[in-house]
């Protein structure tokens, strides 16, 4: 049970968490900090914080728990910001997409004892949309929620970040921050650049309009995770470049060589690395019935 939680960004993220932990009774009192007034106001409205402050250094004292869901790049100036104020005994733990950027920002900023009760996390479960009207309760049922704990937690405050994210339902795994931002690279960071990027490209078209208006079902899949939201994904693509520019360029390689498959009509070739391709995406996500 948590006394009072301090949330720090009310968007889909940190409203879902607290949802979440309202509708078990797990939580007494949610006080929230987001960087807009009205923000704020709507997340009382909505019923995901019970009091809006109007500091992050004002949300954390005296919570027993500290979780952060503002867009990466914005947490090092939370960090900074709450480290005054926070409790000596709070589980102080996040929701970022990366997480080397937020642990350099954290240590840079917490005391040394402040930064043993950091334990890193990011949630595998979200959407395209964002703010606090995208928050659910159920966001994180059966999802895999990523914790990357440092040397100097103490175990306590490791098994209190994984018994928060199993009680609102989700499959808590650990892994260091380094292999954590190399394997999110390749499995959400890449595909969002390569949504980003398709959208990008067919709207500088000429025949743009023509284009969008004949997309079928494959475009619409493909793409809607362009839909999310730009300053987050500014954010997660610039704070782990260093993992996600060899995956991108892993990535072009397989176009090029597709490229020079289709010009040289090498019709196996093509057939080939898409069969490769199906057989791997089937195994994933078995579907339920064949229909060739
Ligand atoms: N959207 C998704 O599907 C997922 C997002 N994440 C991560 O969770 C975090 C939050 O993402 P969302 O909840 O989707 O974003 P969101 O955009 O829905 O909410 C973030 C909130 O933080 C506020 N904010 C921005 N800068 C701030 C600052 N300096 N101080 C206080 N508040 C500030 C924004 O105004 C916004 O209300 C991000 O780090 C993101 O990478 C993790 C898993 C999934
Ligand atoms: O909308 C989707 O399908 C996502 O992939 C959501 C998502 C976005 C960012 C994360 O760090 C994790 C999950």
């Amino acid at each position: 049970m948590i006394n009072r939680l301090a949330l720090i960004g009310l968007g889909l993220i940190g409203g879902s968490l607290s949802l979440a932990l309202k509708e078990r009774g797990l939580v007494g009192e949610v006080v929230g900090y987001s960087r807009q007034l009205q923000t704020r106001l709507r997340a009382r409205e909505l019923g995901l914080i019970d009091r809006p402050v109007d500091s992050a250094a004002e949300a954390v004292r005296g919570a027993d728990v500290v979780f952060i869901a503002t867009p990466v790049q914005a947490m090092a100036s939370v960090f900074a910001e709450i480290g005054p104020e926070l409790d000596p005994g709070a589980l102080i733990t996040d929701g970022g997409s990366v997480k080397g950027n937020v642990v350099a920002a954290a240590k840079l900023s917490l005391s040394p004892a402040q930064w043993g009760q950091f334990v890193p996390g990011h949630p595998i479960a979200g959407t395209e949309r964002s703010g606090p009207d995208a928050a659910f309760a159920t966001l994180f049922v059966d999802h895999r929620v990523i914790l990357t704990p440092i040397s100097e937690n103490a175990p306590e405050m490791v098994t209190r970040a994984v018994d928060l994210w199993q009680s609102v339902g989700a499959i808590v795994e650990q892994m260091d921050v380094q292999h954590h931002d190399h394997v999110l690279a390749a499995t959400s960071h890449l595909p969002h650049l390569a949504a980003f990027g398709l959208v990008s490209a067919l709207s500088r078209l000429e025949e743009r309009y023509e284009v969008f208006r004949y997309a079928a079902g494959g475009f619409r899949d493909f793409s809607r995770i362009a839909s999310s939201d730009p300053q987050m994904w500014r954010d997660i693509c610039v704070a782990n470049r260093d993992e996600l520019l060899p995956m991108l360029d892993h990535y072009l390689v397989e176009l090029h060589r597709l490229r020079q498959l289709i010009e040289a009509s090498d019709s196996a070739g093509v057939e080939k690395l898409f069969a490769d391709a199906k057989a791997v995406r089937d195994a994933l996500y078995r579907p339920a019935t064949s229909q060739s």
